[in-house]
C-alpha cells in the first residue's frame, strides 16, 4: 500500500456538496474522483472553443460578472478549455479547496501569466540563460534564488520606513497638483487614472531609486520618459491579457500582436533603464551611511544585475497597482461621506497609530481590489472538489468573488472598515472569514514583495487627500474594466472640495 499525506475537508456550500483531498498519490479510496476533463464549464464549439460565450450577448460577455454567472451555473470548480496556445484553466471559487493548493504550493509557486514577456526576458538572455530574467518572469529555483537575494531587503521594515518623509513630499506634492488640475466646480481637469499614475510612478520611483522622476512637474511633457514608462506598463498587463490568457497563435507564428508586445517589452525595459542610470549617476555624488542607504544601493553592493532588474520591476509593479487602488479608496469614501468623516477625524488627531486609515484601505481591497484573481501552475496532482487535477495545471483562485461573498463577509457589498477593528464576539468582525476568502496580495512565500511598500504608500497619500479635500461623487456606478488587473476607467465623477 502506497503511502499517502491526505487531508481531507468536506463542506456544504449553497447546493454544491464539497470535498477537498490533497494526495501525492491517488488512493483507492480517491480513485472514485472524477478525471479533471469532467470539471464543469461553458460549451466548447469546434475551432472556437469557448470564445462565442465572450461575445456581445454570450453569457460571459459582462466580465465583471464572469464569476457569478459561473458559479450559479457550474458550481466552485469550473473548467476552460485551452484553444490555440492559450493554457486551459481550472477557475476556483472555494475558499478552502484554494488553501489546500496554495498552501501545498508553497515550497516554490510557480505562477504563470506572463508566457510572453518571460519569453522576451529569456531571448534577450540567450547567451546568458543563467541569467536572472525577475519575480514576475522566473519560476523554479532561478526564482528562489531571486527572491532569497531580494527579500531581505525589499521586506525589511527599517528599510522601508526610511521612505516615510519623502513619500510625504510627494503626497504634498500631488495635492497641490490636484488643487492646481481642478475645475470651478472642484472636478479635475484631464484624466484622473493618468494623474493617479503619474503619482504612483513618483511614488514606487522614490523607492525604487533612490530619487524624484519629477513625474508631477506641471509642465511634463506629453512624450516624457514617465509618462511613456506609464503607458508601456498599461501595455504590458494588456498584452499579458491578449496574448497569454486569450487564444493566440504567437506561440507557433509571429502574430501582429506578438510584435507589438515585443515592441512594448523593449520599450519598457529602455525607459525603466533611462531611470535606473540617472539614479546611479546621481548616488556617485552621495556620501550615506549603511543606515541611510536605500534599496537600490543596498541591491547594488550585493548584485548588479539583480539591482536593476528588481528595480524596473518595482517600476513596472507598482504603478496601476497602485494607481487603481487610490481610486477604488475614494470612490468608496465619497460614496460613504459618514465613514470618510471618520478616517478625517482620525486624521486630523495627529494620533500616532491610524488603525481606521489601514482597516479603511484594506476594506477598499475587498470591495474593489486591484487584482481579482490569482494564479498557480500545480507541481503536483490533487483531487479537488471530487475531481483530479494533475501537475501542470493553471488554477485561478477567484479572490474577488471570495471576499465579495456573503458566505465569508457579511453585508459583503457594503463598504464597512469597521469589520477590521471590531472585537471577535461581532458577526463582523473579520475573522468570522475563512482566511483564503481575502488574499488581496497573493500568499505565502511568492506574495507581494511590495505589499509594504504599497500600503505605506497609499496611506500616506489618502492621509494627506482626505485632510486636505471633502470627496464626493456626482452619480452613476464607478467603471470598472476587468483584464489583468481591474482598470478603473472614466467618467471620473469626482469632487474635491476644500476642507
Ligand atoms: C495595492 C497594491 C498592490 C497589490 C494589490 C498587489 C498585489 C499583488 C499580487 C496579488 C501578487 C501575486 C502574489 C502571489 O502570486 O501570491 C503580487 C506580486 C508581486 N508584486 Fe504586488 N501588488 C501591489 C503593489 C506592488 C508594488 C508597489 C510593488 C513594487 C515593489 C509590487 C511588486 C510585486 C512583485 C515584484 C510581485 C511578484 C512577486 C513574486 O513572484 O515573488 N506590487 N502583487
Amino acid at each position: 500500500m502506497q503511502s499517502i499525506r491526505k487531508s481531507v475537508c468536506v463542506a456544504v456550500t449553497k447546493n454544491f456538496n464539497r470535498t477537498v483531498t490533497v494526495n501525492s498519490a491517488i488512493s483507492e479510496e480517491n480513485a472514485q474522483s472524477k478525471p479533471w476533463t469532467s470539471i464543469p464549464g461553458p460549451k466548447s464549439l469546434p475551432i472556437v472553443g469557448q470564445l462565442h460565450h465572450f461575445l456581445p450577448g454570450g453569457m460571459l460577455a459582462d466580465p465583471i460578472k464572469i464569476p457569478e454567472v459561473l458559479y450559479e451555473k457550474y458550481g466552485p470548480i469550473v473548467r476552460f478549455d485551452g484553444r490555440f496556445g492559450s493554457p486551459t484553466l481550472i477557475f476556483l471559487l472555494d475558499a478552502e479547496a484554494s488553501a489546500q493548493i496554495l498552501r501545498n504550493e508553497n515550497w516554490m509557486p510557480a505562477r504563470p501569466g506572463f508566457a510572453s514577456f518571460e519569453h522576451y526576458r529569456k531571448r534577450k538572455n540567450k547567451n546568458k540563460p543563467d541569467e536572472p530574467t525577475g519575480l514576475l518572469t522566473d519560476h523554479g529555483e532561478a526564482w528562489r534564488k531571486f527572491r532569497t537575494t531580494v527579500n531581505p531587503i525589499l521586506l525589511h521594515t527599517k528599510t522601508i520606513k526610511l521612505y516615510s518623509k519623502i513619500l510625504e513630499e510627494v503626497a504634498e506634492d500631488m495635492v497641490a497638483r490636484m488643487r492646481h488640475l481642478r475645475k470651478q466646480d472642484n472636478s479635475i481637469d484631464g484624466k484622473l487614472d493618468i494623474e493617479m499614475n503619474l503619482w504612483a510612478l513618483e511614488s514606487i520611483g522614490v523607492v525604487a531609486l533612490g530619487g524624484r522622476l519629477n513625474c508631477l512637474d506641471p509642465n511634463l511633457p506629453e512624450d516624457s520618459p514617465a509618462r511613456r514608462l506609464i503607458q508601456t506598463v498599461h501595455g504590458i498587463f494588456k498584452m499579458a491579457d491578449k496574448l497569454d490568457f486569450k487564444p493566440s497563435l504567437w506561440r507557433y507564428i509571429g502574430t501582429p500582436n506578438y510584435y507589438k508586445a515585443m515592441k512594448c517589452y523593449e520599450d519598457q525595459t529602455n525607459l525603466s533603464r533611462y531611470f535606473i542610470n540617472q539614479a546611479r549617476e546621481q548616488y556617485k555624488t552621495k556620501d550615506q551611511s549603511d543606515d541611510e542607504k536605500g534599496i537600490l544601493e543596498k541591491l547594488l553592493e550585493i548584485d548588479e544585475n539583480v539591482a536593476t532588474i528588481m528595480a524596473g520591476d518595482m517600476l513596472l509593479a507598482g504603478v496601476d497597482t497602485a494607481a487603481n487602488t487610490m481610486l477604488a479608496t475614494f470612490y468608496l469614501l465619497a460614496k460613504n461621506p459618514e465613514k470618510q468623516n471618520k478616517l478625517r477625524e482620525e486624521i486630523l488627531s495627529r494620533s500616532e497609530q491610524k488603525p481606521y486609515l489601514k482597516a479603511c484601505i484594506k476594506e477598499s481591497l475587498r470591495v474593489k481590489p486591484v487584482v481579482a484573481g490569482n494564479l498557480r501552475a500545480t507541481s503536483k496532482e490533487y483531487d479537488i472538489l471530487g475531481y483530479r487535477i494533475p501537475k501542470d495545471m493553471f488554477v485561478t483562485f477567484g479572490h474577488q468573488f471570495l471576499s465579495m461573498s456573503e458566505d465569508h463577509f457579511p453585508r459583503a457589498k457594503e463598504y464597512i472598515p469597521e469589520r477590521w477593528l471590531v472585537d471577535k464576539t461581532d458577526p463582523l468582525h473579520y475573522r468570522n472569514a475563512h482566511p483564503f476568502a481575502y488574499n488581496p496580495f497573493g500568499f505565502g512565500v511568492r506574495s507581494c514583495i511590495g505589499r509594504r511598500i504599497a500600503e505605506l504608500e497609499i496611506e500616506t497619500f489618502l492621509s494627506k487627500t482626505i485632510e486636505n479635500f471633502q470627496i464626493e461623487w456626482t452619480g452613476g456606478e464607478l467603471n470598472v474594466r476587468p483584464a489583468s488587473l481591474n482598470y478603473i476607467v472614466e467618467p471620473f465623477n469626482f469632487i474635491f472640495k476644500d476642507v
